[in-house]
C-alpha cells in the first residue's frame, strides 16, 4: 500500500536536512519495495511569504489527508519582528496544537566515536541512552494569551501556565507504557517546590505509577534535573516533563551525542496520525553553506517507519547506515573539530545512502547462503 508522507521543509536548514531524508526514504523504497507518496506543503517563514500565515490551511489538510509528516525546522532573522500571529514559530505551535501532538519523543543515545565536539569524554558517555517525553501541546506555551500590560504606569508582561489534569495524566501514562519497554524507571521533572502546576503533576505522577508497579517512579526537580544530565546522564532511562522544561533539557542534552545535529524527535497524537522533526531549529548562521548535519533529520526518518509504518527492519537499517558512516570518520562540521576534515551535507547524505545499499546487499547475500 502506498503510504502518503507529507512533507513541510520550513526555513533555512530545514530544507536542506528534510531532502536529506527524502532521499533516504527513497532509497528503503526502492530496496525493501515499498511505495512512498511524498506531497509537498508550506509552513514557517515561507508561507507568511507566499500565503501569509506561518500555517496555511492546505497544508493543514494536506496533513489530514496523509499518514504521516515529516517536518524540517522554521524560523529565522528574517521574521523576527513579526507580530506574534505572523512568527513562523506560531505555525509550528499550531500544527502541534491542530494535530494534537502532544507526546515529543527525543532520544539521547552518546555516540563514543563522536567525543571530538562533545564536552563530555570516554566513559562518562557509556550506557548513555536515555528519552524524554516532552509534553508538547499545553503549559506556557499555551496558556491564556500572552498580554503585555501597564501596572501603574510600568510595562509589564503574563504568559500562563495552563495544564488540565487529563492532559498531564496521558503523557505520563505515555512516559510508563515507554518505560515498561525500556529499562523500568520513569524520572518526572517538575519544580513542584515553586509551581502549582508541578504540584499537580507530582500528584498525577504517583497516581499514574500505582497501575504501573513494575516501572520506578522518581522525582527530581528541573534544576536538578538539567545538573544530573551532565553529571551522570546514565541514570536516566525514560523522563517525562512539561513543555518547556523538556525544550531545555533536550537541546541540553544533545551534546551528550556530539551535536544538536544529532537528535530526531516523533511527535504523536492519540489519533494515529504522527509528525517527525528534528530537535534542531532553521541555523540561520550556517543555513544555504552545506554545513547543515542531516543525521537528525534522516533518524526522525527512522522514527518515522518505526512508529507510523512499523517498519522496524527498515528504521533499523538507516540507524545502522548513520552508525557505519559515523565510524568511517564521516563528520559534518558540527562533529570536528579539524577546520577542514569535513563532509558538506549532501555528501553526507550520499555516504549514508550508499552505506544503506552495503548494508542491503551484504543482507541479500546472507539471504542467498540461509
Ligand atoms: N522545530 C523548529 O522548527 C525549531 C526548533 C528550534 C528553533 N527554531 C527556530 O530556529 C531559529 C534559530 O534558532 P536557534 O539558533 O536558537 O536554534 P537552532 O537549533 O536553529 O541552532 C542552534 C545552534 O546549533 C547549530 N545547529 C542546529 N542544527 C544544526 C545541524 N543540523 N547541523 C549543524 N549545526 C546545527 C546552529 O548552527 C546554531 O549554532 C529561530 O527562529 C528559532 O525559533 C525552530
Ligand atoms: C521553535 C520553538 C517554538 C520550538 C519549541 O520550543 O517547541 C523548538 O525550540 C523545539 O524544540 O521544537
Ligand atoms: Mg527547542
Amino acid at each position: 500500500m502506498v503510504k502518503k508522507i507529507a512533507i513541510l521543509p520550513g526555513d533555512g536548514i530545514g530544507r536542506e536536512v528534510v531532502e536529506g531524508a527524502v532521499e533516504i526514504l527513497k532509497t528503503i523504497g526502492h530496496y525493501y519495495r515499498h511505495e512512498f507518496d511524498f506531497q509537498y506543503g508550506l509552513i514557517g517563514g515561507e508561507a507568511i511569504d507566499q500565503c501569509g500565515t506561518p500555517l496555511p490551511d492546505e497544508t493543514l489538510e494536506l496533513c489530514k489527508q496523509s499518514d504521516a509528516v515529516l517536518l524540517g525546522a522554521v524560523g529565522g532573522p528574517k521574521w523576527d519582528q513579526n507580530p506574534a500571529h505572523l512568527r513562523p514559530e506560531k505555525g509550528l505551535l499550531n500544527i502541534r496544537k491542530q494535530l494534537d501532538l502532544f507526546a515529543n519523543l527525543r532520544p539521547i543515545q552518546a555516540h563514543p566515536t563522536l567525543q571530538d565536539t562533545s564536552p563530555f569524554k570516554g566513559e562518562h558517555l557509556e550506557g548513555v541512552d536515555f528519552l524524554i517525553v516532552r509534553e508538547l501541546t499545553g503549559g506556557l506555551y499555551f496558556g491564556k494569551p500572552s498580554e503585555r500590560t501597564n501596572q501603574n504606569g510600568e510595562e509589564a508582561v503574563v504568559d500562563t501556565l495552563f495544564y488540565k489534569r487529563k492532559d498531564i495524566e496521558r503523557i505520563l501514562e505515555t512516559a510508563f507504557e515507554l518505560a515498561r519497554k525500556r529499562r523500568k524507571k520513569v524520572t518526572s521533572v517538575d519544580k513542584a517546590n515553586v509551581l502549582e502546576s508541578s504540584k499537580l503533576w507530582r500528584e498525577v505522577a504517583e497516581e499514574v505509577a500505582y497501575r504501573y508497579p513494575d516501572v520506578e517512579l522518581e522525582h527530581m526537580l528541573v534544576d536538578n534535573a538539567a545538573m544530573q544530565i551532565i553529571h551522570k546522564p546514565n541514570q536516566f532511562d525514560v523522563i517525562v516533563t512539561e513543555n518547556m522544561f523538556g525544550d531545555i533539557l533536550s537541546d541540553e542534552a544533545a551534546m551528550l551525542s556530539g551535536s544538536l545535529g544529532m537528535l530526531p524527535s516523533a511527535s504523536l497524537s492519540a489519533n494515529g496520525l504522527h509528525l517527525y522533526e528534528p530537535v534542531h531549529g532553521s541555523a540561520p548562521d550556517i543555513a544555504g553553506q552545506g554545513l547543515a548535519n542531516p543525521i537528525a533529520m534522516i533518524l526522525s526518518a527512522a522514527m518515522m517507519l518505526r512508529y507510523s509504518f512499523h517498519l522496524m527492519e527498515e528504521a533499523g537499517a538507516i540507524e545502522k547506515a548513520v552508525k557505519h558512516v559515523l565510524e568511517s570518520g564521516k563528520r559534518t562540521k558540527d562533529l570536528t573539530n579539524h577546520p577542514n576534515q569535513y563532509v558538506p551535507t549532501k555528501q553526507m547524505i550520499e555516504e549514508i545512502k550508499e552505506a544503506l545499499a552495503d548494508d542491503f546487499a551484504i543482507l541479500n547475500i546472507m539471504d542467498c547462503y540461509a
